[in-house]
């Protein structure tokens, strides 16, 4: 069984979204892949408690209880690694790893990121697009560099900019398409995985 674990620290619907898809498409029977942990470095994310309504073994760590991001993120490459992940998922994780954590999971450690990158790198995205003027935005799914959401471009959606929008309510309109072209990006990892060993 080729394991995924997926890091979250809100709501998790990204992460929903995956789960939901491997469910409903039979990702353990069908392609011998499975969700086998969420971690969350927040307690109270909600998305913890959607993990579980799934089946999913879930995990904490707080990045608070430790002094420097290199601690947190040796702590965090160990619980990850309980799991065995071939792939490990960034879903509204919110945190900058370090780059020796990058280093250990290079080229099996993606991100979903809410822009068209290379444009709006970093927070605040849906507003820096409202406050440019931009007249589409969307959302990208990438490789995890050391350099902030700077990695290989593995998928993208786009939407438009409404005159009144908000950036909640432009946010609301890039997460569906996330909750798309997420799944589908981490079905595609697995397949090119194995035309790479044939
Ligand atoms: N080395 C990398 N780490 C992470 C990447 C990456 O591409 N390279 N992607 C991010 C996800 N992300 C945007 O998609 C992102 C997440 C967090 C931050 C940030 O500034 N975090 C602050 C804390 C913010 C908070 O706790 O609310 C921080 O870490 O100090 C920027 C971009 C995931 N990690
Ligand atoms: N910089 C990282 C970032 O902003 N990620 C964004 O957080 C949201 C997570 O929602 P979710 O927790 O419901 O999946 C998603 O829109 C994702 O693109």
């Amino acid at each position: 069984m080729k394991n995924i674990v997926i890091l979250i620290s809100g709501s998790g619907s990204n992460m929903a979204a995956i789960a939901r898809t491997a469910q409903k498409e039979h990702w353990p029977d069908k392609l011998g892949v499975r969700v086998a942990a969420v971690i969350s470095n927040k307690p109270d994310a909600g998305g913890l408690a959607l993990a579980r309504d799934f089946g999913i073994a879930t995990d904490v760590l707080s990045h608070r209880d430790f002094a420097s991001r290199e601690t947190f993120d040796a702590a965090l490459l160990a619980r990850i690694e309980a799991h065995a992940p071939q792939l490990v998922v960034l879903a509204g994780f919110m945190r900058i790893l370090t780059p020796g954590f990058v280093e250990h999971y290079a080229g099996r450690l993606i991100n979903i990121h809410p822009s068209l990158l290379p444009a709006f790198t970093g927070l605040h995205t849906h507003q820096r697009a409202i406050d440019m003027g931009c007249k589409v935005a969307g959302t990208t799914v990438h490789q995890v560099t050391a350099e902030l959401d700077h990695g290989e471009i593995l998928a993208q959606a786009v939407v438009p900019v409404l005159p009144f929008d908000t950036a909640d309510t432009l946010a609301a309109r890039i997460l569906t398409q996330e909750h798309l072209i997420y799944p589908q990006a981490v079905r595609a990892f697995f397949a090119l995985k194995k035309l790479s060993e044939a």
